[in-house]
């Protein structure tokens, strides 16, 4: 399982220095412009006749930047065209993209711990991020429903690993949020392993989750990088774990003051390259909008899809 995992990761943190990649502009819809590359899938060839084909060429500044897109199996980068690209993000739609409607979602259990959760073979998405980033909300928008998670305006709503069984499907998993804690405040300037600590009883379930099919690890867009995120998405890299940047609250422009959440994005795109020298797929999205909801799900269905060739 764990081979299978790494292959879509693509997330290989490295310290070199040397690695540069160009930097980029962010728009909604300019989203051929931040794309990662996602390691190559051995066995997309096999898929590469069925792969969804237009006839308009890539632009050039496209062919410069393809690089970046998170191309899944059963595509070929050249063959990928602007229209493949979902908007506000960099992740380009496959063969593998199927029914991504939930038509009916289920709560099934909270757990305090990984060994708790439900045993089960179905494919799993986590949703992981700071307190307050908006993963309950994220998930009722993505479900279309007010009440599936509890959400509060006060961080630390959740407190549980909570399983939520979709179109009897698969699962979404609502994890209690990072960096709350008042009392482990203390480790805001402490050495990452050691500010890491407070997730230790996340990370068991990171570490075992064989069906777990990614994170998506959420980002403030409202705000600038968080070293916690940058932190927490290397930690996840560097354990093998496929990741979704899902960046939240893309909706609140900040009046005068503050940078917009693109800029945000681009500076955190940025500060992920200092470590990365692919990036993973990410997307932008607001639960109060509904923006990126469609696409997500999209996304979310062909990494379920090929997640278990
Ligand atoms: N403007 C805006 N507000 C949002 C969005 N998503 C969430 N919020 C607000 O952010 C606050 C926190 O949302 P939650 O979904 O409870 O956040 P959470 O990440 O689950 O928080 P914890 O359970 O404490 O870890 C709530 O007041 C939401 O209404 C969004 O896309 N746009
Ligand atoms: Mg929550």
């Amino acid at each position: 399982m764990l081979a299978l995992r790494t292959r879509f990761v693509a997330l290989s943190p490295s310290s070199s220095p040397s690695l540069k990649t160009p930097l980029f502009s962010l728009s909604f819809r300019t989203s051929i412009s931040h794309s990662t590359p996602q390691n190559p899938n051995p066995r997309s060839s096999r898929h590469a006749a069925s792969a969804t084909k237009t006839s308009k060429p890539l632009s050039d500044a496209a062919k410069a930047l393809r690089t970046f897109l998170f191309v899944p199996p059963g595509i070929e980068p050249e063959e990928v065209t602007d229209e493949m690209i979902l908007p506000g993000s960099n992740i380009v739609v496959g063969p593998y993209a199927g029914d991504s409607k939930i038509k009916e979602v289920e709560f099934v259990k909270s757990s305090i711990r990984a060994k708790d959760c439900p045993r089960d073979t179905r494919p799993e998405f986590a949703m992981l991020g700071r307190s307050n980033v908006g993963k309950s909300s994220l998930i009722n928008a993505l479900c279309r429903k007010k009440e599936v998670a509890l959400t509060s305006k006060k961080p630390g709503k959740t407190q549980l690993i909570n399983h939520f069984l979709v179109n009897k499907g698969w699962y979404i998993v609502d994890l209690p949020g990072y960096g709350h804690d008042p009392a482990l405040q203390r480790f805001a300037n402490a050495p990452e392993a050691a500010r890491m600590d407070w997730s230790a009883f996340t990370k068991g379930y990171f570490l075992n989750r064989e069906t777990l099919v990614a994170v998506l690890l959420l980002i403030d867009a409202s705000v600038p990088p968080q070293k916690i995120d940058l932190d927490c998405a290397n930690w996840l890299g560097r354990n093998n774990t496929p990741i979704t940047f899902v960046f939240t609250k893309c909706d609140k422009m900040k009046g005068g003051k503050g940078k917009r959440p693109d800029e945000n994005i681009r500076d955190f795109q940025e500060a992920m390259r200092q470590n990365y020298p692919e990036h993973p797929p990410w997307i932008m999205t607001s639960s109060s909008t509904g923006l990126g909801r469609d696409e997500l799900l999209l996304h979310m269905s062909q990494l379920r899809n090929y997640w278990d060739i």
